[in-house]
Formats: C-alpha cells, sequence, structure tokens
C-alpha cells in the first residue's frame, strides 16, 4: 500500500485527490502497488472544502502527523512557511515530498534538495514551474546532459490569461483579475501574478535546472505587469507586438542572469502566440538549436496532473539529475531594441535623455496619451521601457505610423 498525506484541498491539492482515485488502476499497474490517500490536512475547517471526501481530514499538524506512516506527501499550500517546516519533517523522515510551491521552492529548494539526498529520498517540483508542462523531469530525466545557453518562457499563466482577455476582448483588468481567480489560476495573494513575482521564482527554478546552480536572487531583475498602461499596448498592437510577460535566464560572462518583465513581441517570435493560461518555454542549446514546450500553465486537473506524474517519474526513476556543462555557442544579446513610452510632458526631456546617451530611435508612434518610441537597447531609461523580442523591421506595419524627425540630432 502506498499512504499518501495531502497537505491542502484547495485548487491543487483538491485536483491530486481526484487525480489520484481517478487513475488509481493504472498508478498500481505502474508501481505496482495500491494507492491510498491515509490524510489530508488543511487550515480552516469553515471552508468545508474536503467535507465530502472519504478520508480522514484534520485542521491539527500532530493529529495529521499521528495518522499514518506515510510513503509521500503532496505538498499544495503555498508560501514559506510552515510548508517549509513540513517539507523537512517528512524528508528528514525520509518520506519523499511532492511540491507545487514555487515560491518555496525558489526560495529554499536548495535546502531542501540537500535534505531530501541526505535521507535517501526525493524532493519533486515538477509542477512548481508552469502547471501542466512537464519541463522540469524532461530536463532531468531527457535532457541530463543537454547544454543549454538560454531559457525564456511565459511562466505566468494568470497575467498572460489576463493580458488575453483585455487587449482581445477589450475586458478591463479588475474583471479578469476576478475571473482568473475564480478559475483558480491566481496565487491566493494575486499580487504575486501582477507583480511578476510568481514567474520571477518560476524561472530562478528552471534556471537552477539549466545551468547547475541555485542562482543569486540579486541577479534576476523583476517588473510585473502593473505599470502597463492600456495605451502602451495599443501602440504595440498597432506597430504588430503582442505584450507578454517575459521570464529569461541565461549565462554571462558574469555569471547566471535572468529578468522577468513586461516584453513586446514581434510576430515571428514563437511566443507571441501563446494565449490564455498557456505557458511557453524555450530551451536554447548547442545541440538542440530551440526546444519548446507549450501547455496549460495553471488550474486544477493541469496542475494535478503534474504532481501526480511528477511522483511516478521519481518512483520509476532512480537518481534523476541533470549534469551541467557550458554551452559553446556565443550568447547573443536577447533583445537589441527597447519600447519607450514617453508621456507628452516629458517629450523635451527625452529627446534630451537620446542625444545625451546617444540612443538611436528607430522609429516613433503617436498617441493621444504620448509617444512610443523603438530605441536601441540601453539600461538609462529614465521613462516606461520594455524590451522588444523579435525582429522590428519585419512587424506588419501600419499606414498611419508618425515618424518624428531626428535629423536635428
Ligand atoms: N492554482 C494553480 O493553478 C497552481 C497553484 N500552484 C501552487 O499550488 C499551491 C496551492 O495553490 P492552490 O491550490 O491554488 O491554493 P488554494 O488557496 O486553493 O488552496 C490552499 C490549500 O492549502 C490549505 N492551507 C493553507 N495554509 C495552510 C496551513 N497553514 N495549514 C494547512 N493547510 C493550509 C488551505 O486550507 P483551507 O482549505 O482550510 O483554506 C487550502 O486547502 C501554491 O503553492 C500555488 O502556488 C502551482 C501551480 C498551479
Ligand atoms: N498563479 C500561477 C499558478 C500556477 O503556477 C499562474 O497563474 O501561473
Amino acid at each position: 500500500m502506498i499512504r499518501v498525506g495531502l497537505i491542502g484541498f484547495g485548487t491543487v491539492g483538491g485536483g491530486v485527490y481526484e487525480r489520484l482515485l481517478h487513475t488509481k488502476k493504472q498508478i498500481k499497474q505502474l508501481l505496482k502497488n495500491e494507492i491510498e490517500i491515509s490524510a489530508i490536512l488543511v487550515k480552516d475547517r469553515q471552508k468545508r472544502r474536503a467535507e465530502n471526501v472519504d478520508t480522514f481530514v484534520t485542521t491539527s499538524w500532530d493529529e495529521f502527523c499521528e495518522r499514518a506512516e506515510f510513503d509521500v506527501i503532496f505538498e499544495a499550500i503555498g508560501g514559506i512557511e510552515p510548508a517549509f517546516t513540513y517539507t523537512a519533517r517528512w524528508l528528514e523522515k525520509g518520506v519523499p515530498v511532492i511540491s507545487a510551491n514555487k515560491k518555496l521552492v525558489a526560495e529554499r529548494g536548495e535546502i531542501l534538495e540537500h535534505l531530501a539526498v541526505d535521507h535517501c529520498t526525493y524532493y519533486g517540483y515538477e509542477a512548481a514551474v508552469a502547471g501542466g508542462i512537464p519541463i522540469i523531469n524532461s530536463l532531468k530525466g531527457n535532457l541530463t546532459t543537454t547544454p543549454i545557453t538560454r531559457v525564456s518562457g511565459i511562466l505566468n499563466g494568470t497575467t498572460n490569461y489576463m493580458l488575453t482577455e483585455m487587449i482581445e476582448n477589450h475586458r478591463s483588468f479588475t474583471e479578469v483579475l476576478l475571473e482568473a481567480q475564480e478559475l483558480g489560476y491566481a496565487e491566493a495573494d494575486p499580487t504575486d501574478d501582477i507583480e511578476g513575482f510568481d514567474a520571477w521564482y518560476k524561472i530562478r527554478i528552471l534556471s537552477r535546472l539549466c545551468f547547475g546552480t541555485w542562482p543569486s536572487v540579486t541577479s534576476f531583475f523583476r517588473k510585473g505587469v502593473a505599470n502597463i498602461e492600456d495605451w502602451h499596448v495599443e501602440v504595440g498592437e498597432r506597430l504588430g507586438f503582442k505584450v507578454k510577460l517575459i521570464a529569461e535566464a541565461w549565462r554571462s560572462d558574469l555569471g547566471v542572469k535572468g529578468r522577468v518583465t513586461p516584453a513586446f513581441l514581434s510576430p515571428t517570435e514563437p511566443l507571441a502566440n501563446v494565449r490564455g493560461v498557456t505557458n511557453g518555454i524555450s530551451l536554447e542549446g548547442d545541440f538542440v538549436d530551440q526546444l519548446l514546450f507549450l501547455g496549460p500553465g495553471a488550474g486544477k486537473e493541469a496542475t494535478a496532473n503534474s504532481m501526480v506524474e511528477d511522483f511516478i517519474f521519481h518512483e520509476r526513476t532512480t537518481n534523476a539529475i541533470r549534469v551541467t556543462k557550458e554551452g559553446k555557442r556565443e550568447q547573443a544579446e536577447s533583445c537589441i531594441h527597447s519600447f519607450v513610452f514617453i508621456n507628452h510632458a516629458d517629450r523635451n526631456r527625452a529627446l534630451e535623455w537620446v542625444k545625451q546617451e546617444g540612443i538611436a530611435v528607430i522609429d516613433t508612434y503617436a498617441h493621444h496619451e504620448g509617444e512610443g518610441w523603438i530605441v536601441s537597447s540601453n539600461n538609462s531609461s529614465p521613462f516606461e521601457t520594455y524590451p522588444i523580442y523579435g525582429d522590428i523591421s519585419k512587424r506588419k506595419r501600419e499606414k498611419t505610423i508618425h515618424s518624428a524627425q531626428f535629423g536635428a540630432f
């Protein structure tokens, strides 16, 4: 008998419960053992989330721990504490833990992975990155020695869903955020999604797998979608660009670097057409050129599916590990242009800035709220600035583009 302890019974925990029950027979066939969900831990009984399940449910950690000699724990509560203490407790006892908790993995994964190794067990976190896409175990199981030079992607389902609905269906920010929460996509505190923290945790986890070490927090920049205004999106769209929250990590001369930022993607970029709750991940490396992964980035079934498959993967694969080596290919700058948005009142200051810094202004677009300028990439912009991915010359242009006269510079 495989005795399962389930910590958390919300969107993801509830999904794991259902997935385990629905695929009991197949799991038994693979693992040659019957699954039994022995206990569920929740926080607030008044929510009655687990009231119709045929399993022991408790709000007491002690009662949960004493209930059974668990063979595996699924953690789906989120946050650092008490999730860290709970996870460490089971790993120290040699019991594997499967987690969907990207914040915990990004912030304490190094300690927890060591604990797992020291106690001859494993810490699985497939579901912590990109919901239903099996990216973590593809890296650990199928790309074990493939050098990777860059990983980039759309890693937050909530904001991609929101941006898609706002742009394509002209719906309001508040309305689509509420919907993303109702659909079970958003974090308990959706600030994590909106301000880019969720994608920031995920890209740090991917970076650890792609480049071999847990990256330092300070080498990963983060900017969420909160400052993007409707007119920025409108200008981008008129020029044929798609706005996406892009997470990216790459090797540089100064070590591994990364960032999360809204960006403007030319239509030729593979991630430009990733819509709704779908996530997309691109891996670039010497032997593979570019590998693309697409799939649901959030939601009950997809995430629960990842957690259960993570358990099965680790049960069947001994020593799943990636051995990294620096890639041979040169790391080209991923973005050589930026979009700068300037309110009318700031126009003279902007002209002064490009003149002083010697920044090339490639194109401008006038809007009644301000101007959007496509400029050469720089780190000195005092205005709202976003990277552009892809070939700007190939973008679909509208005839109405205004090109300002910069000859006077
Ligand atoms: N939703 C999604 O699409 C995805 C979520 N994740 C991650 O999965 C985790 C869970 O998310 P989700 O299911 O959406 O969250 P929910 O808020 O839906 O559920 C959280 C569950 O955890 C329980 N819980 C919270 N704190 C405690 C505690 N201190 N002790 C015991 N139980 C506790 C809650 O109890 P109670 O029922 O009493 O409130 C609830 O059952 C998070 O780490 C999230 O980032 C990862 C991928 C996708
Ligand atoms: N809030 C997250 C859930 C999955 O990780 C997201 O929207 O991607």
